[in-house]
């Protein structure tokens, strides 16, 4: 195996393609491993020269990648359908990793089974439900992320919004998706109740009190984190090419896949037996369109579950932390906003969807976020047969990247890509090719919660910027975040505000 890729490491025909020769043992790993986000791609797509629509590079032992930056490539892949027979498409998921990550559900699966569960799933996305959930839990939720919020107000005390965010957003998904309180809005309680006494009792306020308060014990959430952490037996099964055998033989993943299981299935009961409504208990009746009778087993409940969550919580706090950023770094745009929220909202009623669909600045601010922040920076797939592309010819069995976050800021696509301009949206809403813009991917694997992200997150904005200014922390005023990939794209080091009451 070693020899036959080294050959194909000296004379694939991907060689042709400009990027940058690196080592067969290492290639970019090490590169990629220590600049943060993209920043290696970001380097050498700029040497190659941003017009080339292709750029190579090898990982580890001469695995074959090669990055696309051109909006009419990505249009290809993204609308090459995806296959009904058999379980790889012409540019399929590398499902393994995915699987591992998220569960063996809508993101990861490929093929017929893919197809199967789109079919069956896309109906309770459409459906009003989704909406009427939003609407009912997501303004009250954010009410009381204010209301304790409130209490660090013009004290000076730094705030770490992702981790506050996240819990947020860990509620709003689990009531809207799930009907089930994963309890994380107790945890800004716990932080609010904490700070409160220390600011009473004049003790410094230190980041322990985050770190205690955000401590999740939910065993659905707990086993889900714990899970995603690949250990070192993990990582040697994928090395020796058994990955199949780690549900078996791996003890930590035999422990968090039995906790997850047992938790999954309480969830899953639960929404069966309450009069409450959720997309899980619309899962739970909806059959395929193609044949009624077929649903989806429990099995896969349980993965489209963890799908769900992993997909869909860190994706949308994301989107908001890197808004809070913008704001903070253009007050002028924060301003702008407020102005957007009071024109619509009074705050004298309760906030709904309806109002905060209004908000044309709003939408405009979000647009510029997901171009220049993109939370999920870049999608892989994998040719099943020889392509030619870009006038190249591409091997099967390429990783294609496609990297949101070049592409978004491409200079042929974008005036003044570097610059944060929400403007650029009122005058043109649309972007100058369809396939220059896509942070929720496009065709048909196009993400299905990408009209609750939005909702869920014009509902939180709205929220805290009407009560709060926001400002970067003393401590970061000359820090620049740069982007940190996990599922989404976090900000390295964490941001840190202050809040005053507006
Ligand atoms: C700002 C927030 C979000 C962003 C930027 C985002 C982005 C994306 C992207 C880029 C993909 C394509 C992945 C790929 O093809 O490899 C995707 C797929 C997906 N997303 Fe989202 N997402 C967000 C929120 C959500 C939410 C709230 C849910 C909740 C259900 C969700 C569920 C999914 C699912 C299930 C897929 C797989 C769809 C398929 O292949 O059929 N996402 N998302």
């Amino acid at each position: 195996e070693l020899l036959r890729r080294y050959l194909n490491y000296l004379f694939t025909p991907l060689n042709r393609i400009p990027g940058e020769k690196t080592s067969f043992l290492w290639g970019s790993f090490w590169e990629l491993r220590n600049e943060r986000g993209l920043a290696a791609h970001f380097r050498r797509w700029k040497k190659v020269g941003v017009d080339t629509p292709l750029v190579h590079y090898t990982y580890l032992f001469g695995t074959q990648s090669v990055l696309v930056t051109d909006p009419d490539i990505i249009k290809t892949i993204l609308l090459a359908p995806s296959e009904k027979v058999g379980k790889k498409s012409r540019f399929h998921k590398e499902s393994y990793f995915l699987e591992q990550a998220l569960g063996a559900g809508l993101v990861a699966l490929d093929g017929v089974d893919y197809m199967r569960h789109r079919r069956i799933c896309q109906p309770s996305f459409n459906t009003g439900v989704i909406r009427d959930q939003v609407n009912e839990v997501i303004p009250h939720l954010t009410k009381k992320f204010v209301e304790y919020w409130e209490i660090a107000a013009d004290t000076g005390v730094e705030i770490d919004i992702m981790i506050h965010l996240s819990a947020l957003s860990l509620d709003s998904v689990g009531f809207v998706l799930f009907g089930h309180d994963f309890r994380g809005m107790d945890s800004v309680k716990g932080w609010a109740e904490k700070t409160k006494d220390a600011l009473m009792s004049g003790q410094k306020i230190s980041d322990e009190i985050g770190k205690e308060a955000f401590r999740f014990d939910d065993p659905f959430i707990a086993g889900v984190m714990e899970a995603h952490h690949t250990n070192l037996i993990t990582i040697a099964l994928i090395v020796l090419g058994l990955a199949s055998l780690d549900p078996y033989i791996n003890p930590k993943r035999i422990r968090t896949d039995r906790v997850v299981n047992e938790a999954t299935d309480n969830m899953i009961e639960n929404a069966r037996t309450s009069d409450k409504y959720s997309l899980l208990k619309l899962l739970l009746q909806a059959g395929d369109p193609e044949d009624e009778k077929v649903k989806l087993t429990q099995e896969e409940l349980r993965h489209e579950c963890k799908t769900f969550l992993l997909a869909g919580h860190e994706t949308t706090a994301t989107l908001v932390q890197w808004t809070l950023l913008a704001c903070c770094k253009h007050p002028d745009v924060q301003e702008k906003l407020v102005e957007d929220i009071r024109k619509h909202w009074d705050s004298t009623s309760d906030l709904t969807l309806d109002i905060a669909e209004k908000m044309e600045y709003m939408q405009a601010v979000i647009n510029e976020v997901l171009r220049m922040y993109p939370p999920v920076a870049m999608i892989i797939r994998v040719n099943k047969e020889k392509e030619i592309l870009g006038g190249y010819e591409i091997p099967a069995g390429t990783r294609l990247g496609l990297p949101m976050l070049l592409v978004h800021r491409h200079p042929k696509f974008w005036d003044k890509p570097d610059e944060f301009r929400p403007e650029r949206w009122l005058e043109n809403p649309e972007p100058s090719h369809r396939f220059a813009f896509f942070p929720f991917s496009a065709g048909s694997r196009t993400c299905i919660g990408n009209r609750f992200a939005v909702w869920e997150a014009k509902i939180m904005l709205a929220g805290i910027l009407n009560a709060f200014k926001v400002q970067l922390a003393p401590s970061q005023r000359e820090i620049v975040h740069e982007f940190a990939i996990d599922i989404s794209m976090k900000a390295e080091p964490s941001i840190l505000v202050l809040i005053k009451k507006r």
